[in-house]
């Protein structure tokens, strides 16, 4: 039988079909299209920036596919890996940090994660689990308390409480919406999305499958629907902890932490870096004079001279 020549790669052409990664390890990605259906794909070519979330279009290549365009996406979010700083998840609504009240949790990674929310202009969203361990929760909640100042929309849980209503107050903020999921070891991830996905456990299994990963690794990152009709999915990145923010220019950074940049415009100096210039109206607003907590002064400073350093030498 004699085959039918490939179509050749055609990058507008009607032979190519549209769908969305709904998994992605690598350059294994899994593609799903036809309303359900899912393909194992992978990039053409060497370079790619393919991830979960992503709208493209591909073509069947043998027993795989092969995408061909990324659609023009309404945003990215990027992990930190050692030095590199890596776009892992794209087109998100959301990002829910969930924090609780044992392991503590770090005010860094937390302040990363609403930065990088707010300047990929994503809304982020904070819970914290285990209210029934106390006094611990009780204290987890009072070192929210500048975030809860600031705007942020901070909710308790109880994850293995099925009498809680934690649960219940969280769903309407996932509504319609692309929810990324971030927190770190032992928080209750996966409690939370097991709860929230039934099956969510058998869907990572048969994903390990697709996407060749071998049964235990499911460091995948996965979309989970909630609705489909609606658009509702939760995105789970297991490993990963704290977003990559090398891309900023660190002279963005205050504008982004809403309880510093409530005090731009007044400095002395239009370039203040808000470090140690004089005349600086963002630390003249620390307590105890003003509002503005030196814990996230601190957080500040720190964050500034990390993206300094990381945009490379000859900058101050
Ligand atoms: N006391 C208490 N324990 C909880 C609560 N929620 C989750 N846990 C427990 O916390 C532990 C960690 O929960 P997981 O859901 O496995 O946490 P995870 O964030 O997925 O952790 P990794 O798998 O390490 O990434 C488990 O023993 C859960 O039963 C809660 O509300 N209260
Ligand atoms: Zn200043």
């Amino acid at each position: 039988m004699r085959r039918r020549p490939r179509e050749p790669a055609d990058h507008a052409g009607a032979a190519l079909r549209e769908g969305l990664v709904v998994a992605a390890y690598g350059r294994h990605l899994l593609v799903e299209h036809d309303g359900g259906a899912r393909t194992l794909c992978h990039p053409r070519g060497k370079r790619h920036e393919t991830v979960v979330g992503d709208r493209v279009r591909w073509q069947t290549s043998g027993d795989a596919g092969v995408i061909e365009d990324v659609m023009p996406r309404r945003n990215v979010l990027r992990r930190q890996d050692e030095l590199r700083t890596k776009v892992f998840a794209a087109n998100v609504d959301q990002v829910l940090v969930l924090l609780a009240a044992e392991p503590v949790f770090s005010e860094e990674q937390l302040a990363r994660a609403l930065i990088a929310a707010r300047d990929a202009g994503i809304a982020p969203l904070v819970a914290l689990n285990k209210r029934d361990v106390q006094p611990a929760f009780d204290e987890a909640w009072r070192r929210l308390e500048p975030y809860r100042a600031m705007g942020e929309t901070v909710l308790p849980l109880a994850l293995t409480d099925p009498d809680d209503h934690g649960l219940a107050a969280l769903r309407p903020h996932l509504q319609g919406r692309v929810t990324l999921v971030m927190g770190a070891s032992g928080v209750g991830k996966s409690t939370l999305i097991n709860r929230l996905v039934p099956g969510a456990q058998a869907q990572t299994q048969a994903i390990s499958r697709a996407l060749g990963t071998g049964r235990h690794t499911t460091t995948h990152t996965t979309w989970y629907w909630l609705d489909a009709a609606r658009r509702e999915a939760l995105i789970d990145s297991p490993g990963f902890h704290a977003f990559g923010l090398h891309h900023l220019d660190p002279r963005r950074l205050a504008a982004l932490m809403p309880d510093l940049a409530a005090h731009l415009g007044g400095c002395r100096f239009l370039d203040c870096t808000h470090r140690q210039e004089p005349g600086c109206a963002v630390r003249a607003a620390l307590q105890p004079h003003g509002p503005l907590s030196p814990r996230r002064w601190q957080l500040y400073v720190a964050l500034y001279e990390e993206l300094l350093a990381a945009q490379g030498p000859g900058r101050t």
